[in-house]
């Protein structure tokens, strides 16, 4: 019923003005569904490979879609993802590209719960599903890899732990967005927006903390419920000669580790990502044993959304939760796995946008789809407010 008839491939551009891949997967029933790729910009070494746009999508057309047209049902996801697996022959995706592979693959599952008639999250996962909301994450200070001249840290995210409802928190985390543009005014410290929308002033990380607890502080009290905040600290990019380099700050593995001890205990971090490089395993570990009861030490360059980086991570009790974003690994169904194996574990899951994004709402909906607790994806801006909006609607049951 769900039989693939046709599969279309085209570049579209995404927030960065960067050309991306959009698919349009059609049904022989008339099911049609579309997604396109996101990009990130400060990618872990051991990511699936996004290929240039043209060349991507040159390559899905000769090896994949032929595959999949007439063959392969759209309502079977795990089908549809071991066919673009086979298509590609690669661990990483390098022939097919990664971009290709997952806006396929979401293009596959929209189409699949079109025919349905299902919401997607409901088609992903199952009847049982669909009422717990992910708490969402929202960047609203940031630099790193994000904006020239800004904080050394990536991410500042603002995360409303206590909001009743994810309409309030989604609303709160904007607040907190708009708080700190009139701190920023007040003081006279001009600000660009980054890749993500979050506000990248030419300030230290230490003003930057002051600013966002005191946003925090500010929007918490008016709405009465609890805003923590949280870092994603790209540690990746940092690391240089077995130092971490934030600005003028150089620290050792050993420091770096008591730096962010330090920081969730002055600042009641809710939420700490990538803290230390991507093989540090074994540091991960040493500050996961350190501060893991109070926080969240989240692995995204450690674990690439991969079952076996995971694994390793389970193993050494690395850290404590996982970012999911399904263009890291190229299907739906390794981002499930990795999902699965890390619930199954006692991780927490963050299903996770990209810097580079389009009006796709997929990730809206694999979060709802799997309960994950978490959900990065902004604060403000359209790329990013399609899936908070995309939420709030899942939550009305309005679509
Ligand atoms: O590091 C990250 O977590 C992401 C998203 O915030 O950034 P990028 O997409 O550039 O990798
Ligand atoms: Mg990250």
């Amino acid at each position: 019923m769900t039989r693939i008839e046709t599969v279309r491939l085209r570049a579209v551009l995404d927030s960065r003005g960067n050309k991306t891949v959009e698919a349009d997967v059609l049904t022989e029933s008339g099911g049609f569904g579309r997604a396109a790729a996101p990009s990130g910009a400060s990618t872990g070494e051991y990511e699936a490979i996004e290929l240039p746009v043209n060349e991507s999508i040159a390559a899905a057309r000769e090896h994949a879609v032929p595959r999949l047209e007439g063959r392969v049902y759209a309502g079977d996801q795990r089908a549809v993802d071991d066919t673009l697996r086979a298509a590609d022959g690669t661990e990483d995706f390098s022939e097919i590209g990664a971009n290709s592979a997952v806006a396929i693959s979401m293009a596959a599952a929209r189409a699949g719960a079109d025919v349905l008639g299902a919401p997607l999250y409901q088609h992903l996962g199952g009847a049982f599903r669909g009422g717990n909301f992910p708490i969402p994450l929202g960047n609203v200070v940031g630099g790193g890899e994000h904006a020239q001249e800004a904080t050394a840290i990536q991410e500042f995210l603002s995360a409303p732990v206590g909001a009743p409802s994810v309409k309030d928190a989604v609303f709160a985390n904007a607040q907190v967005h708009g708080e700190i543009g009139s701190l920023l005014e007040e003081r006279d410290t001009p600000a660009a927006k980054g890749d993500e929308g979050a506000w990248a002033p030419s300030i230290s990380d230490a003003d930057a903390f002051e600013l966002v607890e005191e946003a925090v502080e500010t929007v918490e009290d008016d709405v009465g419920f609890e805003i923590k905040f949280g870092l994603d600290m790209a540690a990746a990019e940092t690391f240089e000669d077995g130092e971490y380099v934030y600005g003028d700050e150089v620290r050792s593995t050993e420091e770096q580790i008591d730096y962010v001890a330090g920081l969730v205990e002055e600042y009641d971090l809710a939420y700490v990502e990538d803290p230390l490089d991507e093989d540090a395993y074994e540091a991960f570990a040493e500050l996961t044993d350190r501060v893991g009861e109070q926080t969240l030490i989240c692995g995204d360059d450690l674990f690439v959304t991969n079952v076996e980086r995971l694994q390793e991570g389970i193993d050494v009790d690395a850290a404590n939760s996982i970012l999911i974003k399904p263009n890291q690994i190229g299907t739906l169904s390794d981002a499930f796995d990795a999902i699965e194996l890390a619930t199954r574990n006692g991780y927490e899951t963050v299903v996770s946008h990209r810097s580079g994004e389009t009006e796709d709402t997929t990730i809206a909906h694999l979060a709802v789809a799997t309960d994950a607790p978490f959900i990065k994806t902004g604060a403000v801006g359209g790329e990013r407010t399609a899936k908070l909006n995309e939420l709030i609607r899942i939550a009305d049951e309005a679509l």
